[in-house]
């Protein structure tokens, strides 16, 4: 599906309300799968977390998770705890290109018993079981946190739980801050320390119900749309709390540089206001938001604000590589952007081109980030049905705010 959308200017003071956390709910998912009676409200109803419903409600012996990375890194570290059943767990073309040798490593550590069907350190797996008592793992930190939290999520059921020795840089923190956080809720005994993280396994459950706060990264889009309208402009978002466990809740802090102000109200609800003109020049490092890249980028381009981005190393194994995707559709648009191996530098634009059509390459975060330019251009998004890996009704959502979104 393409989408046109013309240039609109954003009706104020709308209100929208987000589905639940997609890093949150794949958390509390395998979670419930470990400990029995736990009860999940607000629960994403994104691809990726319906996959990993799928996923567990299947007794077949191939799991096919299509791009959800933290689908098949949670299941990979869940299955290698099922000593009963020998399974294929695997993904779409794209995800047999996502690394995840070092989970793989860190599993056989354990004693797991996993082959790769195709390419060494790469999906599908075939997995069999064998991983019960726990203990000492070796890991690097630096490729991804989704690693980290699948052996923290299965640790917690361990009868010796996990020790986690991270090796380099740790990237994506707060996604293990994450996984510690709702591992104390249940009842887990956690300690993260330097490189150091230990996960004792949970003797009594202490909570059993959770409640999913909604998706912060899907929030972003939001953002970059009020810092694209004119001062004065308003949306309020639900359900959003200002002490988040998703570290993408950063955002309100970043686009202050941006003129936005967000204000939280008792009943959860974020209020985002255009109260300023942007700032002439940005610079941040993303390495504990790297989902909030594309959206980042995209506003300062629409903004005319030179903008550089550091941290972003992760960003070439995710859904697509991110930073070229990034450059090829930026400068299609007219910006001049450089990239390397860590970081992306938009050079101050004067304007934007009309009715450039934007490739997703099968990234839903793509077209989530580019759709805002709306406001500035009309725009048109080939393949637009991404969005649902994270966001299912992201273009009826922004239809109710005023965009005109047509299916071409
Ligand atoms: O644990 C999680 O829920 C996630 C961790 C991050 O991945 P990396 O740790 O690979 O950066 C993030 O990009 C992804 O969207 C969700
Ligand atoms: C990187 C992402 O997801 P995942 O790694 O879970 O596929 C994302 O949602 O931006």
């Amino acid at each position: 599906m393409k989408v046109l959308l013309p240039h609109i200017r954003l009706t104020s003071d709308q209100q929208v309300v987000i589905s639940g956390s997609k890093s949150e709910s794949n958390r509390l998912l395998i979670l419930q799968e470990l400990f029995d009676d736990l009860i999940i409200d607000n629960i994403s109803d994104a691809d990726d977390v319906q996959a990993m419903q799928r996923a567990l409600a299947s007794t077949g012996d191939v799991i096919d998770v299509h791009h959800a990375g933290t689908t098949m890194r949670f299941l990979t570290a869940y299955y290698a705890l099922c000593t009963e059943r020998h399974l294929t767990l695997t993904g779409s073309n794209r995800m047999q290109e996502r690394p995840i040798g070092v989970l793989v490593d860190a599993l056989k550590q354990l004693g797991a018993d996993i082959t790769y069907e195709k390419k060494e350190g790469y999906p599908p797996l075939r997995i069999k079981g064998h991983v019960s008592r726990g203990g000492n793992i070796t890991l690097p930190a630096n490729i991804s946190s989704q690693y980290i939290t699948a052996l923290m999520l299965i640790g917690a059921k361990l009868s010796e739980g996990v020790t986690l020795d991270l090796i380099g840089d740790i990237t994506s923190r707060p996604y293990i801050e994450m996984t510690l956080q709702l591992l104390d809720q249940l009842g887990a005994q956690t300690h993260f320390e330097e490189n150091s993280i230990v996960v004792k396994p949970i003797q009594q459950v202490a909570s059993t119900h959770f409640t999913v706060e909604s998706d912060w990264s899907s929030a972003s889009y939001f953002y970059s749309m009020i810092a694209l309208s004119p001062v004065g402009t308003t949306i309020r978002l639900k359900s959003y709390k200002k002490n988040s466990l998703q570290g993408d809740s950063k955002v309100a802090f970043l686009y202050e540089q941006l003129g936005v102000d967000t204000q939280y109200t008792v009943d959860d609800i974020v209020q985002l206001t255009k109260v300023a003109e942007a700032k002439s020049d940005f610079q941040a490092d993303l390495i504990e938001t790297p989902d909030l890249a594309q959206t980042i980028a995209v506003s300062c381009f629409g903004l005319g604000v030179s903008c550089t981005l550091t941290g972003l190393h992760t960003l070439k194994i995710k859904e697509t590589d991110r930073l070229l995707a990034l450059q090829n559709e930026l400068t299609k648009l007219g910006a001049e952007v450089t990239i390397n191996e860590a970081s992306l530098q938009i050079e101050k634009a004067d304007c934007l081109q009309a009715m450039v059509t934007i490739d997703t390459y099968q990234d839903h975060r793509m077209a989530l980030a580019f759709a805002p330019l709306a406001l500035k251009v009309p725009i048109v998004i080939n393949e637009a049905e991404v969005v649902t890996k994270s966001y299912i009704k992201y273009w009826q959502d922004l239809q109710k705010i005023g965009f005109q979104v047509e299916e071409q």
